[in-house]
């Protein structure tokens, strides 16, 4: 399916890990005709570190992540035709939770949400404050653990880490009580569980779904 140009949206992917978004954002940007923004992973030196100790690098991984989405966010604002990866209103998810894992001291989580702010100060003075769409791929724990095994990065393994399973229902847990929260743009929900975009039916059917919301919102 080919609608280039027809909707001009910023649009941005929520959801847990290995969830989809890489792969919704390639297809939306494709189809739409759209900038793609990638969260950075291959040039993140401090991601396999957190797997690794979290304790000694999840605050410095949170500063690190709140920086490149911010920048991302700045480029994606500017224009009109845009689709990023995941958006930065879950960030203070992934921190809240591991302040709770005790992986972040108070002193940490003061500093960062006091960041936080500032940083979303700034969003607030920019010509397009918030994205047209926020996108949720929700789907169930299992769904989610099969493709973060099936993508293979070895420090994302449960098999690997045996405190890694608990990080992820933590927060997985948490991701419904999250959107149920967000409200800075409307919303569109697709059951990963059900959809698979990897069929080309399911992924003309979420393109279809998307442009027709985009034209209901214009
Ligand atoms: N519909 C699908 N069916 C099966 N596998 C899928 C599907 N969509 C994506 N995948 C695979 O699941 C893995 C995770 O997908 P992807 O990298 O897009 O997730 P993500 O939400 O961007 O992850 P992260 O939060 O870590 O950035 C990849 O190996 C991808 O090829
Ligand atoms: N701790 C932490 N905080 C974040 O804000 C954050 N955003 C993404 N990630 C991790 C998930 C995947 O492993 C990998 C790719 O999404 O990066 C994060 N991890």
């Amino acid at each position: 399916m080919k609608s280039k140009g027809a909707c001009q949206a910023v649009i941005v992917l929520a959801g847990m890990i290995g969830a989809g978004k890489s792969s919704y954002t390639k297809l939306i940007a494709d189809a739409l005709g759209s900038e793609a923004f990638f969260e950075s992973v291959d040039d993140n030196r401090i991601l396999e570190k957190f797997y690794h100790d979290p304790e000694r690098w999840a605050f410095a991984l949170q500063i690190y992540f709140l920086n490149t989405r911010f920048r991302s966010i700045k480029a994606a604002l500017k224009h009109q035709n845009n689709v990023l990866d995941r958006s930065i209103y879950e960030d203070a998810l992934f921190t809240r939770i591991n302040y709770e894992e005790g992986n972040m001291s108070d002193a940490e989580m003061d500093t960062y949400l006091d960041l936080l702010d500032n940083m979303m100060e700034e969003l607030d003075g920019m010509p397009k404050k918030s994205p047209d769409l926020l996108i949720y791929l929700r789907g169930s724990l299992d769904t989610v653990l099969s493709r973060i095994a099936k993508r293979g990065r070895d420090f994302e393994q449960i098999e690997n880490n045996s405190d890694l399973l608990e990080y992820y229902q933590h927060l997985h847990g948490q991701y419904d009580h999250w959107f149920s929260s967000y409200d800075k743009s409307p919303t569109l929900v697709i059951d990963i569980d059900e959809i698979d975009i990897e069929h080309k039916a399911d992924a003309d059917f979420v393109l279809k779904t998307i442009v027709d919301k985009l034209e209901h919102l214009a």
